[in-house]
């Protein structure tokens, strides 16, 4: 069976909880049962993973080879701005990713518009609130269905 791992980065196990203005008031648990519900409709297993380190989020996608993940879709949140080990790690893997965003990333502060890792991305979902992770599964599980044809 197909297999997407979800990956959240540093402060993201705060989603929902604080900052609602800007995150919203859905919770990373909502998000990831969300993704599992829509993933696991197409036959599709959905794996999340959430850290705030760096080195552990480098770990789990170095693992995802090894664990057969065939699509991964990430919010870096802060490392997105800072973190060549993670661009590394994607290229190392060699797993197709998408990249999200809950916040318009390009309407807060400048440091916040550079990504290290969004050349790379199959695709970006920026600015969509937390409907932009249902939007990234929607869009693994065609290009998953897309390659299995
Ligand atoms: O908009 C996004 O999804 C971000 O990745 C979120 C990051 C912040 C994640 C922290 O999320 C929180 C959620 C609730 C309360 C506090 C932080 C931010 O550093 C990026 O520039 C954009």
């Amino acid at each position: 069976m197909p297999s997407i791992l979800l990956i959240n980065g540093p402060n993201l196990n705060l989603l929902g909880t604080r900052e609602p203005h800007i995150y919203g008031t859905t919770t990373l648990q909502d998000v990831e049962n969300t993704c599992r519900k829509i993933s696991a409709q197409h036959n599709v297993t959905t794996e999340t993973f959430q850290s705030n380190h760096e080195g552990e989020i480098v770990d789990r996608i170095q693992q995802a080879r090894g664990n057969k993940i065939d699509f991964i879709i990430i919010n870096p949140a802060a490392y997105t701005h800072t973190s060549v080990a993670i661009r590394d790690a994607l290229a190392a893997v060699s797993i197709p990713f998408i990249e999200v965003h809950i916040a318009n990333v390009y309407a807060r502060e400048s440091f916040r518009h550079h990504s290290y890792l969004s050349d790379k991305a199959a695709g970006c979902v920026i600015g969509l609130g937390t409907f932009g992770y249902e939007a990234a599964v929607q869009s693994a599980i065609l290009q998953l269905k897309r390659g299995s044809n």
